[in-house]
């Protein structure tokens, strides 16, 4: 399977106008996670140190720390597309609700439908129609939905998505035909289609507008109470924004990234724990 189709898979589309996100009552799926003692390589090179974190249902997560601590890897190893990468290899163990999503038990689409994923840079496939788009990501996944459903899907999903106001009459027109935010919640609405307990979020806003940057943030808001939501930033202003907690990365010197210190939003950013912690949220590395 192709990056592109990959990351697809993992999905599950912003616009400077809009946007109402109009609520939509769904019965909770929401999951929590439990990441226990992971650790990660890339070939001998060991990138992440015995990681524990958990990820509470139905909240929002912001995982932060300066550029290469391993805040990617962690992420991609809670959908398990950190063993996609050639060479790389991890221990440890990801409950989902207390499930081992690494058990050879369980199969890999089971982790990857449950567990979505959005990318920096939004990849919507660019001559399918919005309306497939918003399919793509089932038929990847193999979960069949009949016609009528499909209908009814795509909106829900683009309602959830905070979308659907801005493209409902025109469904039929390639996905290139949206803006880059436009395009963002348009993945995400392709990840929500796949009706995922967890949502995973690469840094989401890195490539858009600041106006783009709060509809998305207004619609992962929006979300998080029927999907866990677990978001890569490094705008410390969007973590506190956005997140219930947070998770503060840390590779110093060369050694493998571990968790420094995470807990309560609030707590972090106003009375942190560790200097280190104290002297990242107010910028003075990173
Ligand atoms: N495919 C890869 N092959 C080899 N090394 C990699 C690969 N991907 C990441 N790394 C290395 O693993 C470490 C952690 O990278 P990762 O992308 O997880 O960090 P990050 O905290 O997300 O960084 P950023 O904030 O810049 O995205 C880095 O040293 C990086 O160079």
């Amino acid at each position: 399977m192709g990056a592109h189709a990959t990351e697809a898979v993992a999905d599950a589309g912003a616009a400077a106008t809009s946007t109402a996100v109009i609520p939509v009552a769904l019965p909770s799926t929401t999951a929590s996670l439990e990441a226990s003692k992971v650790s990660a390589w890339f070939g001998q090179r060991k990138v992440l140190d015995r990681v524990d974190l958990e990820i509470p249902a139905g909240k929002v997560t912001a995982l932060i720390g300066p550029s290469g601590c391993g805040k990617s890897t962690f992420l991609r190893i809670l959908n398990r597309m950190h063993e996609l990468v050639p060479g790389a290899s991890l221990a440890g163990e990801v409950l989902l609700d207390g499930v081992d999503i690494y058990d050879p038990e369980r199969r890999l689409t089971d982790a990857r439908k449950a567990i979505g994923m959005v990318f920096q840079k939004p990849n919507p496939f660019p001559a399918m129609s919005i309306y497939d788009n918003v399919l793509a990501g089932l038929k990847l996944t193999g979960t069949k939905v009949g016609r009528t459903e499909k209908d009814a899907l795509v909106e829900e999903s683009l309602t959830r998505a905070g979308l659907w106001l801005e493209v409902r009459d025109r469904l039929k027109q390639p996905g290139s035909a949206l803006s880059g935010g436009q395009q963002q919640r348009l993945c995400i609405a392709r990840s929500l289609a796949v009706r995922p307990r967890v949502l995973l979020m690469d840094e989401p806003c890195s490539a858009l507008d600041p106006t783009s940057t709060r509809v998305v943030e207004e619609t992962i808001q929006h979300i998080a109470s029927d999907v866990t939501i677990v978001i890569v930033t490094h705008n410390m202003q969007q973590a506190h924004r956005v997140s219930d907690q947070c998770a503060f990365f840390l590779a110093a010197h060369g050694t493998p990234g571990v968790i420094v210190e995470h807990g309560p939003t609030a707590s972090i950013f106003e009375s942190p724990q560790d200097q280190r912690t104290h002297d990242y949220v107010n910028g003075r590395f990173g």
